[in-house]
């Protein structure tokens, strides 16, 4: 196994863990993580080639994955994919709902069409995974879930869509703890910042030269997150580590959701240009998954 995790090799050993968007960027590294500690990962995402290669990179690393081509908005097909995975697989112990993504445009831009297409991908599909994994295995077996959502604090200026959808994910999440906490079900929300992930790169050249750049400089300890640095903390809500902790939602945006804007954030409040250092530390794997 060529994944180093920080976590016990055995944790997730005899469970199935599905993954949504598990074929690339911030699932892909998840799946690898999850699978690396034991577990049978379950891939889902629309892209089957993006799936067979996060399934066969999983296989050749020792683990236990297999994928499912689904959309998550359409609700037939989720019911029946997770009536396959139950049938295929048995019990279901953990949903991490990752599956999403946006574009970027003001509100004012933004077609019935384009913000449901938004909406329906970020908070709709995330529901519907839940609702039939909790369904069809959970309520009887519990089971814990993790939804990654967004840095949607005070709004998300050029992508308000998403965040309408995310903070709707948000409050899903705390109903959902509540609701079927009696069911030994936990459900939390992580909520990462700017990642360097594989999807950032599907905005285009004007985001990657100058909206990146400018993001960075709002960021307390000046750089952006690499994936791992998300699926380590999806990995540890998934975990018995987290057995008290449900309704949870955990910033992990190295700061840039704090209050920089009102003060304005000062040199000497940033964490020293430290990329360098913190890339050279990376387990060679991890700086593998960061280049695909
Ligand atoms: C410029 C300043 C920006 C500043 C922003 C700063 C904040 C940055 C914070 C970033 C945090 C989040 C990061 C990430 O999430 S990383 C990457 C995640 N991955 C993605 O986002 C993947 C890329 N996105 C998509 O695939 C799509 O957005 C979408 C999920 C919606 C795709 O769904 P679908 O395939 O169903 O969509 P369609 O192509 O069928 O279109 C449906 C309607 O949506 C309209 N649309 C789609 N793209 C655009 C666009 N770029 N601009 C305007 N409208 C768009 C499309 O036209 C359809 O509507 P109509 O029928 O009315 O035309
Ligand atoms: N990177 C970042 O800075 C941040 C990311 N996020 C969120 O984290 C999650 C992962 O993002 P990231 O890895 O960066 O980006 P990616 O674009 O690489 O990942 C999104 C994944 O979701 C899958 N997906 C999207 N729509 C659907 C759908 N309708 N049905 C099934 N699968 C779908 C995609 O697969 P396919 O196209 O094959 O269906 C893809 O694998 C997303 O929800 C993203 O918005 C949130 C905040 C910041």
């Amino acid at each position: 196994m060529s994944y180093r995790s920080a976590f016990r090799a055995d944790l997730f050993a005899g469970q199935t863990h599905i993954v949504t968007g598990g074929g690339s960027g911030i699932g892909r590294c998840c799946a690898h993580e999850l699978a690396a500690l034991g577990a049978n990962v379950i891939l889902i995402g629309r892209n089957i080639e993006r799936l067979e290669s996060t399934q066969a990179e999983i296989i050749a690393d020792g683990g236990k994955a297999s994928y499912y081509s689904v959309d998550i908005r359409q609700e037939a097909d989720v019911r029946d994919t997770v009536a396959k995975i139950v049938a295929d697989h048995g019990q279901i112990h953990g949903l991490v709902n990752n599956a999403g993504g946006q574009f970027p445009a003001p509100l004012l831009k933004i077609s019935k069409n384009g913000w449901d297409a938004v909406v329906s991908s970020n908070l709709t599909g995330g529901f519907l995974m839940a609702r039939e994994v909790m369904n069809q295995s959970m309520r009887e077996k519990g089971g814990s879930i993790v939804n990654i959502i967004a840095d949607m604090w005070r709004g998300m200026p050029s992508m308000g869509h998403s965040g309408a959808a995310r903070a709707g994910m948000l409050s899903f999440t705390e109903t959902a703890a509540v609701e079927w906490a009696s069911y030994g079900v936990r459900v939390n929300a992580v909520a990462p910042g700017f990642i360097a992930s594989s999807g950032m790169d599907s905005y285009g050249d004007e985001f990657a030269n100058h909206v990146i750049p400018q993001m960075r400089g709002t960021i307390p300890s000046s750089r952006m997150g690499d994936e791992d640095e998300i699926s380590s903390v999806i990995t540890f809500l998934l975990s018995p580590a987290a057995s008290y902790t449900t309704g949870a939602c955990i910033c992990v945006d190295g700061g840039s959701s704090l209050n920089t804007k009102l003060f304005g954030l000062k040199e000497h409040d940033r964490m020293p240009e430290q990329k360098a250092f913190h890339r050279a530390v990376k387990p060679m794997a991890v700086q593998r998954m960061m280049k695909k």
